[in-house]
C-alpha cells in the first residue's frame, strides 16, 4: 500500500468489537503469521497478553460485548481423582497461542529481517508498557520498562500510540525523546518536517522543552461535544458503583472493571442513552472499558502512517515499522499494509 495518509475525516461505520487482547509485532516474514498476505512490509507477530474470551466475535449488544471480556468457568474432569478446572478463557488462550506464537521465539528471525533496515518503533501504552491494573490512574510504567524504551529510542524513532490523552500518557512515560499520539491517534505531536502547513488540522506549537513541533488534531471540532458527554457521563455514572469515567481529550472512557457484573447492563444502557443525542459519536470496546469517540476515519493505524510520513520514512525501501500492542484498537495499526518503496531511496 502506498502511504498516502488521508488527513481529512470521512465518516465510517463502527467496526465489530474484538476483544482479542494481544501484544503484537507485525510480521509477514515470520512463521505462522495468519496475516502474511496483508502485511507486506512491517513486522507482525502477536503475543497474547490477556486471555481471549470465547466470545471474541461480532457482538450485537453493548452488554454482550462487555461480557466478552469476562468468560465463564468450566470444570473439566481429568480423571476420577483429580479435577482440572479450566475456564473457557484458558482453553481459548491455549488455542490462540498455537495460532499466534510468541514473537520472542522468533527473535533471531526478526533480527535477520531487520538487518540493514531503518526501524521505526510504535508502542501502545496500557497492557503493553504498563500492567493492567484496577485503577487507570495507577497504571504506572516500571523504571526497567522506561529504560528499555529510552534505550530503543537511542537507536530508532520511537512513538507511543495510546487511547489515553496525550498529556496523560506523556506523564506516565516521561521521555522527551519520543513522539506521542494520544486519544487513539487523534492527538499527535510530531516533528515539523514533511507536514504540509496547509493542513487545517495541523498547527505549529512548542513542546515542553520549547522545541518546535506540529500538533495534528483531526477531531478538534469535537472537543466541546466530548466535554459535554464527559460531564453527562460523570453525572450518570454516580449511580453505578465502581464505574469510572475518564476524559481522554478527544474520546471518553467508561471503565467497568470495578463494577459488579449485575450492573453492567444498566451501565451500558446509560451510555447508549446518552449517545442517542450524539449521532456523530460512536462506541467502541476495550478491556473492561467502553470508549466514546468521534465518527472519524481515524485510528491508531492512520496515526502510524501519519507519523511515518512526518518522520520522513514513507519513501524508503529500507524502512521497517514495528508496532507492539495488546488491544483491539491496536489491530487498526496491525492492519496497515506498508509498501514503503521508491526507486530513488
Ligand atoms: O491504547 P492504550 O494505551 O492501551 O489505552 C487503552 C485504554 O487503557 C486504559 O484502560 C485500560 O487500562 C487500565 C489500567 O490498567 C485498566 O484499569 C482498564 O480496565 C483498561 O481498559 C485507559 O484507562 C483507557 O482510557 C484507555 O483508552
Amino acid at each position: 500500500m502506498d502511504l498516502k495518509p488521508n488527513h481529512t475525516s470521512p465518516v465510517l461505520a463502527d467496526s465489530a468489537p474484538m476483544n482479542n487482547s494481544r501484544l503484537g509485532i507485525n510480521s509477514s516474514l515470520l512463521p505462522y503469521s495468519p496475516n502474511a498476505s496483508v502485511f507486506s512490509r512491517s513486522l507482525h507477530l502477536p503475543i497474547p497478553r490477556r486471555r481471549p474470551g470465547i466470545l471474541d466475535d461480532v457482538r450485537s449488544s453493548v452488554l454482550d460485548a462487555m461480557k466478552a471480556s469476562s468468560p465463564t468457568h468450566t470444570t473439566l474432569t481429568k480423571d476420577s481423582s483429580t479435577e482440572l478446572t479450566l475456564s473457557d478463557g484458558d482453553i481459548a488462550y491455549r488455542n490462540w497461542m498455537i495460532k499466534y506464537p510468541s514473537a520472542l521465539a522468533s527473535f533471531e528471525q526478526i533480527a535477520n529481517v531487520a538487518k540493514g533496515k531503518q526501524l521505526a518503533l510504535f508502542l501502545d501504552y496500557d497492557g503493553t508498557l504498563s500492567q493492567i491494573v484496577d485503577n487507570p490512574d495507577h497504571a504506572f510504567m516500571s523504571n526497567a520498562m522506561r529504560d528499555a524504551v529510552r534505550n530503543a529510542s537511542n537507536y530508532f524513532p520511537t512513538a507511543i500510540i495510546s487511547g489515553r490523552s496525550r498529556d496523560k500518557v506523556y506523564e506516565f512515560v516521561g521521555l522527551t525523546e519520543l513522539y506521542y499520539a494520544g486519544s487513539h491517534g487523534m492527538d499527535i505531536m510530531c516533528p515539523v518536517q514533511s507536514i504540509s502547513n496547509d493542513n487545517v488540522n495541523c498547527i505549529r506549537s512548542s513542546e515542553k522543552q520549547g522545541k518546535e513541533v506540529n500538533l495534528f488534531q483531526p477531531a478538534s471540532e469535537f472537543l466541546p461535544m466530548i466535554d459535554e458527554v464527559f460531564i453527562s457521563l460523570v453525572e450518570t455514572m454516580k449511580g453505578v458503583a465502581g464505574a469510572k469515567v475518564e476524559n481522554n481529550k478527544f474520546c471518553v472512557s467508561v471503565h467497568y472493571r470495578n463494577v459488579e457484573e449485575k450492573s453492567w447492563k444498566v451501565l451500558g444502557q446509560h451510555v447508549e442513552e446518552i449517545l442517542k443525542n450524539y449521532p456523530r459519536l460512536r462506541l467502541t470496546h476495550g478491556r473492561k472499558v467502553l470508549e466514546i469517540r468521534p465518527v472519524l476515519d481515524w485510528d491508531k493505524g492512520k496515526a502510524v502512517e501519519f507519523l511515518l510520513e512526518s518522520l520522513g520514512l514513507v519513501d524508503c525501501d529500507d524502512v521497517l515499522p514495528i508496532y507492539v500492542g495488546d488491544d483491539r484498537t491496536d489491530e487498526d495499526a496491525f492492519k496497515v499494509n506498508f509498501n514503503i518503496s521508491r526507486a530513488d531511496c
